[in-house]
């Protein structure tokens, strides 16, 4: 099992190529199924497998803070995760890390536990949002300690069950308020009927995916009227969890071909999915790129590139920072809207990729949802990564096209794929992975 320690910071310099790719990449698991699955194994009524998942920090961080929780979780094969369920213990203590999906699903995991659960995480981590999961259980009768900052570290003082009912939030901070609540919903002792008001939820494939799940290990979500989920109380049933290739950390192998050419396949990537990283797919059509099934998975082939583009990505706004990169190393303008949950991220993206690309040459205007990004003469730079594996990624891309870009720090990627410096490495420098 990876570690799930906070790394040690390791400045990097990114590989430059000049030649075009021809490529085959295989992707570790989805760090979203991954999370989901554990979370439906350990609230499941027997023993589940996760097949392929995701081995990194945000994962490990969920099977120990599970296994605290008193649930077996047995990493010891990379390819297979088994997981037994037990009775919930109190007095167990949270690492969140920088893991949105640890301290947003795990609270009303907790709230199940018969006692006081502390959640505590990086320093980092204290700046993101989880106040509406935190008011929700409160309105569901769970105390929380929280000296009202609805940020880590809180605690969740559990009683061993959770009534359930109806309950609103505001979840345009965050898909991930409402997947956290309608995990555990089922073993509420009335469910749950969900009930969002507010602006925009963003990242909506993300509740594809958590209801989609759901429905898999046979509870009954009705979801027919927006905004609105009920979850009926019942048993989330053990089952094995294959999990897909992550297709958000696709997204600089697939993007590569736009920046040096040729051609690069990303192994396994599913037909159909609800995985928001999918949308990279049309993303490379509308920037000019041509996909195909082909090689044993998701070829992409490098085609001149349109001039201009302009994107809506508040379905899957984790790839904006390489996109943007792209955009600072290709041509035309590019205008990213749509995402201004991002700020809320590891780090406030929208910032940091305007502050970054700015750096290395390029004109971007900062927007409060987004950024538009103008190529300009371009060099390389330091370029900050903020403790987020997105910025890392972001700049892995624009040092394929600028020679001599150096990453503050790599280690940060290790979030979600600690090989990835050393995968990025090969893929860039040679023939291909
Ligand atoms: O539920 C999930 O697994 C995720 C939901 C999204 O969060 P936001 O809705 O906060 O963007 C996404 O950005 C994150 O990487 C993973
Ligand atoms: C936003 C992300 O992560 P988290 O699950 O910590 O919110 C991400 O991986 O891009």
């Amino acid at each position: 099992m990876n570690t799930a320690e906070k790394p040690q910071k390791r400045a990097w310099t990114a590989p430059h190529r000049e030649q075009p790719l021809d490529a085959v990449v295989s992707i570790p698991g989805s760090k979203s199924q991954t999370a989901r699955a554990l979370v439906l194994a350990a609230l499941a009524d027997g023993p589940s497998t996760l097949v392929r998942p995701l081995n990194s920090r945000d994962t490990v961080l969920m099977a120990q803070a599970l296994e605290s929780l008193g649930v077996e979780v047995d990493t010891s094969d990379p390819e297979r995760w088994t997981v037994v369920p037990g009775e919930l213990r109190s007095d167990a203590a949270v690492d969140c890390g920088l893991a949105g999906t640890v301290m947003r699903f795990l609270p009303p995991v907790a709230a199940l536990a018969p006692g006081r659960v502390s959640f505590d995480g990086d320093e980092a981590a204290y700046k993101r949002p989880v106040k509406p999961v935190l008011e929700a259980l409160k309105a569901l009768g769970v105390a929380i300690e929280d000296e009202g900052r609805g940020a880590l570290p809180f605690s969740v003082e559990g009683t061993g069950s959770v009534k359930g009912g109806a309950v609103s939030i505001d979840a345009s901070a965050s898909s991930q308020f409402v997947t956290a609540l309608l995990l555990a919903a089922p073993r509420f002792e009335q469910g749950l009927e969900l009930t969002h008001v507010g602006g925009e939820i963003p990242s909506r494939p993300y509740l594809d995916m958590a209801v989609g799940m759901l429905r898999e290990a046979g509870v009954t979500v009705d979801d027919s009227v927006p905004d609105r989920w009920k979850v009926e109380p019942g048993p989330v049933a053990a089952r094995e969890w294959v999990v897909e290739p992550d297709l958000q950390n696709a997204a600089p192998f697939a993007l590569a071909p736009l920046v040096v050419g040729g051609r690069v396949t990303v192994t396994g990537w599913p037909r159909e999915t609800t995985q928001a990283g999918d949308h990279l797919r049309e993303v490379i059509g509308e920037l000019g790129g041509r996909t195909e099934w082909s090689r044993g998975g998701l070829t992409v082939v490098a085609q001149p590139m349109n001039a201009n583009s302009r994107f809506d990505l508040s379905d899957a706004s984790e790839i904006t920072p390489t996109l943007a990169a792209l955009a600072a190393v290709t041509k035309g303008h590019m205008e990213i809207r749509g995402v201004e949950h991002i700020r809320g991220h590891e780090t406030d993206r929208i910032d940091a990729m305007v502050t970054e690309l700015r750096k290395i040459g390029a004109t971007v205007e900062e927007h409060a949802d987004g950024l538009t990004v103008i190529p300009g003469l371009l060099s390389a730079s330091v370029f900050e990564t903020y403790d987020d594996h997105r910025i890392a990624h972001a700049a892995v891309l624009a040092g394929l096209a600028v020679r001599g870009i150096e990453l503050s720090d790599v280690a940060c990627t290790s979030k979600t794929w600690p090989e990835f410096p050393e995968v990025w490495e090969e893929f860039a420098n040679g023939e291909g992975v």
